[in-house]
C-alpha cells in the first residue's frame, strides 16, 4: 500500500486554477521525485499536501486514510515540508533553528538529542557551525539546515522543495547525497526538482507539466525518456 496516494488533485490561488488533476502514488520507504520546469505546479502540489493551500478537488490518502487537517496536524502526523527558499531564522544559531524543528516532540528530550545527533551525522558541517547564527551561513549550509530542521521531528514523509536552487553543482550533489542517506535510514522522501540529475537516485519519478503529472516511472526509466531528455538535457 502506498504511504501517500494522490488522485485528481486540484488547487489554485483564488480564482486561478494551477493543479488540474495531479496523480501520485508513493510507497513507504521510497525516494520519489517530482520533476518539472518553472511554473509547472510543483510547489503548489507540496503546499496542498502540507495543508497550506486548500484542495479544490481530488483526494489525498496518507497511510490509508483521507488526509485532512491543519498544517500543524499534518506535521504531527509525520508530513514535514522543507520549503523553497529555506526560511531559516537568521538571528538564531544553527542549533536553535534545529531545536525549533523538534516542536512536535519537544517534551521527549532524549529523542530531541538523538535526532540532533542524527542530523549532525548526516550534515557534519552543521555540527561544526552549531553556534553560528543561521543568517551568516552560506546558501548551501542554509539548505542543509532547512533539511536538518525538517528531520528534527522524526518525519515519516519529508517533502523537499527545490533543494538544489541556487547551489553549485558540487553542493547540489552533496545535498542530493544527504537526502539519499536520509531516505536509506527510513524516511520516505518526495523531492521537488528542476534538476533532472536527481533522477539517478530516485526510486519513482513523476514529471509535471502545466498542473498535471504527465510521465510516471522509475528514476532510471525517466532519465531515458525522450521527452525528459529533450526538456532537461537538450538531447
Ligand atoms: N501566491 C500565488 N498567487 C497566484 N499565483 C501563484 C501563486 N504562487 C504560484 N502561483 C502560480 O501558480 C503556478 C505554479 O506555480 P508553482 O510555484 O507551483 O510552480 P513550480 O512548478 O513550483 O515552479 P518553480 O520551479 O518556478 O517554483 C505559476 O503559474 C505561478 O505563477
Amino acid at each position: 500500500m502506498a504511504l501517500l496516494e494522490v488522485q485528481g488533485l486540484r488547487a489554485g490561488y483564488g480564482p486561478v486554477p494551477v493543479l488540474h488533476g495531479v496523480d501520485l502514488a508513493i510507497d513507504e520507504g521510497s525516494n520519489a521525485v517530482l520533476l518539472g520546469l518553472n511554473g509547472a505546479g510543483k510547489s503548489t502540489t507540496l503546499m496542498t499536501l502540507a495543508g497550506l493551500l486548500p484542495a479544490t478537488g481530488g483526494t489525498i490518502h496518507y497511510d490509508g486514510q483521507p488526509l485532512t487537517g491543519t498544517p500543524r496536524a499534518r506535521v504531527r502526523a509525520g508530513i514535514v515540508l522543507v520549503p523553497e527558499g529555506r526560511h531559516v531564522f537568521p538571528a538564531l544559531t544553527v542549533k536553535q533553528n534545529l531545536r525549533l524543528g523538534a516542536w512536535t516532540i519537544r517534551r521527549d528530550t532524549r529523542r530531541v538529542r538523538s535526532n540532533l545527533q542524527e542530523v549532525y551525522q548526516i550534515f557534519p558541517r552543521l555540527e561544526e557551525r552549531a553556534d553560528q547564527t543561521a543568517g551568516t551561513l552560506s546558501g548551501g549550509e542554509q539548505q542543509m539546515l532547512a533539511i536538518g530542521r525538517g528531520m528534527m521531528s522524526s518525519p515519516r514523509l519529508l517533502l523537499i522543495d527545490e533543494a538544489s536552487l541556487g547551489l553549485s553543482p558540487k553542493l547540489t550533489e552533496q545535498v542530493f547525497a544527504a537526502v539519499k542517506l536520509i531516505n536509506e535510514r527510513g524516511t520516505t522522501v518526495l523531492m521537488v526538482e528542476q534538476n533532472a540529475g536527481v533522477l539517478a537516485q530516485a526510486d519513482t519519478a513523476f514529471v509535471m507539466q502545466q498542473g498535471r503529472v504527465t510521465i510516471t516511472g522509475t528514476g532510471s526509466q525517466t532519465l531515458e525518456d525522450d521527452v525528459v531528455r529533450a526538456a532537461y538535457f537538450g538531447t
